[in-house]
């Protein structure tokens, strides 16, 4: 599903480069619930934002399904994040007017299909635990809740990839572990590939892959 080879990525603090990621090689396999782990600063977050074509390395290379994302122009990236891959960020990311139901049909406002997605929107609200809060607003809705509903947004695309940063920052530990379950059991439902970045080892123990970084170096 991902390829990441030799990759390479610094940023300027100031006038100084400050390398995040050094010569990263690592393989996500399709269908996979993988993890990124590893210290604060270490790069987690840069890797992930790398394999969803938010951003591009500055050397080495990133294949997703075998296509190099570097050739592609940002039309073609919008075009491929928007087709294939779901996002699921800490914050949730719910737009405060609109109820659970419209949050999760927002990706496809652009596109005019929202109208005919409703009744999946709804179904997937259920799937998640959500069927009785389908018209409430974020500010009704528990932190547990609102990331439930970035689930189901997530998921409506039927995305091959799912990438998540810190998906349970914001949440107790019990919270943060249904959280998983759900992800988990999407995952397998769908067969969706899923990678998570997160600095709560709790939480790993049912993954098929962890990819451990430190110092911006995969060391396990
Ligand atoms: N856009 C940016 N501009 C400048 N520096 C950045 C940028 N993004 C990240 N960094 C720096 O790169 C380093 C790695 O950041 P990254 O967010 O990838 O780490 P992380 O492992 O996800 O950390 P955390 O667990 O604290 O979220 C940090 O020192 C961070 O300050």
């Amino acid at each position: 599903m991902i390829d990441v080879e030799n990759v390479n990525k610094s940023y300027l603090r100031g006038k100084t480069a400050v390398s995040v990621l050094r010569g990263v090689t690592c393989h996500v396999p399709t269908g996979a619930f993988s993890f990124i782990v590893g210290p604060s600063g270490s790069g987690k977050s840069t890797l992930l934002y790398l394999m969803g074509a938010l951003d591009t390395p500055d050397s080495g290379s990133i294949r997703l399904r075998g296509e190099d994302l570097a050739p592609l122009e940002p039309a073609k990236k919008d075009e491929l994040r928007r087709r294939s891959i779901g996002f699921i960020f800490q914050s949730f990311n719910l737009l405060p007017n609109l109820d659970a139901v419209d949050n999760v049909l927002v990706p496809f406002l652009p596109t005019g299909e929202a109208a005919s997605r409703r009744s999946e929107a709804a179904d997937l609200l259920r799937q998640v635990g959500l069927g009785n809060r389908l018209d409430h607003r974020p500010s009704e809705l528990s932190g547990g809740e609102q990331q439930r509903v970035a689930i189901a947004r997530a998921l409506l695309k039927r995305p091959a990839l799912i990438l998540a940063d810190e998906p349970t920052g914001e949440l107790d530990s019990a919270t943060g572990q249904e959280i998983f379950e759900i992800l988990r059991r999407m995952q397998r439902e769908m067969q969706t590939t899923i990678v998570t970045v997160t600095h709560d080892h709790r939480y790993i123990q049912d993954s098929d892959l962890v990819l451990r970084i430190q110092d911006g170096r995969i060391v396990a």
